[in-house]
């Protein structure tokens, strides 16, 4: 399928970056390095800061220490437009609002192109009718939102963002909602995009199949970034995680994937000879 979007993409970088929240530092001194067209997957446990970090990382969450450069230019210093056209952005439970149709909700992702009393042009709606074809959605436009499951939901949002044909995109937990063939047709979609993606995840399977990097965050800081099947490794995953990690190869396709398991249930198995 050919990419509607007509970006180029741009690096991001973090210096010394903190957040606090609610009296607590949530984000301790990050710095991240991250190349035009580079996929960046930010794993960690439950509560380590992922999100409050991505949230930061795009402008919506003032850090209390640190900066933040997209394509060279200070993110806080850029003008409200130049920021919704250089990041985009998906919630990790973001819904489209109830009350607009499925175009609306994804025609939204093209209002920092639009003049003050446009509602859009031609041009918004083939990238919006091309978008919607790259989420599976083709021909849903005119349906309202309220008459969506919650992976078609979550597809409309991420449309949204891909509307908005930012050179950064900005994920958080984007396979949420979604059943295993949407799971790897959004990587599909990520792999073919022209744009820098920073995404937290949980399934560190796709992780190591999709990402050109990742960084582990642990208790708000980054512990280890790097080629994830470099990162990813078995003590990395014990000590982090607390589960066991092996990588196997595919037997058709020769490509790595990680199996996952409890570190006591990848010890060898006692044998048994009792019968019930
Ligand atoms: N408004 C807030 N005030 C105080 N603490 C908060 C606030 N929001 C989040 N936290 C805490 O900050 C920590 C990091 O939260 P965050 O949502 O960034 O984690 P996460 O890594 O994205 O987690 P998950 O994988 O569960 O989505 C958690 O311990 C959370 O309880």
């Amino acid at each position: 399928m050919t990419n509607p979007a007509r970006t180029r993409s741009m690096a991001l970088r973090a210096n010394a970056l903190a957040c606090r929240r609610g009296g607590r530092v949530i984000v301790r001194d990050v710095d991240l390095e991250v190349p035009a067209g580079t996929r960046l997957a930010i794993v960690g446990p439950n509560g380590s800061g992922k999100t409050t970090l991505l949230r930061t990382l795009c402008g919506l969450e003032r850090p209390t220490a640190g900066t933040i450069h997209v394509g060279g230019d200070d993110l806080h210093r850029l003008p409200s437009r130049q920021r919704a056209r250089s990041i985009a952005m998906v919630g990790q439970e973001e819904q489209p609002s109830a009350e607009l149709t499925v175009a609306e909700a994804v025609g939204l992702g093209r209002t920092p192109y639009r003049s003050a009393w446009s509602t859009g042009s031609s041009d918004d709606s083939t990238v919006v009718g091309a978008v919607l074809a790259q989420v599976g959605l083709d021909g849903w436009g005119a349906r309202s939102c309220t008459q969506l499951s919650g992976g078609e939901r979550h597809r409309v949002v991420l449309a949204r963002a891909l509307a908005q044909q930012t050179p950064i995109l900005v994920l958080d937990e984007p396979t949420n909602h979604l059943d295993a063939a949407w799971r790897l047709r959004l990587m599909e979609i990520l792999d073919e995009l022209d744009a820098t993606v920073l995404a937290a995840m949980h399934d560190l399977d796709l992780v190591l199949r999709h990402f050109d990097c990742v960084a582990v965050v642990s208790d708000g800081g980054v512990v280890a970034q790097g080629r994830p099947v470099e990162v990813l490794t078995p003590d990395l995953l014990a000590t982090v995680f607390e589960v066991s990690g092996t990588v196997v190869t595919h037997p058709a396709t020769g490509r790595p994937h990680l199996l996952l398991d409890t570190p006591t249930s990848a010890a060898p198995r006692a044998v048994t000879t009792d019968t019930p």
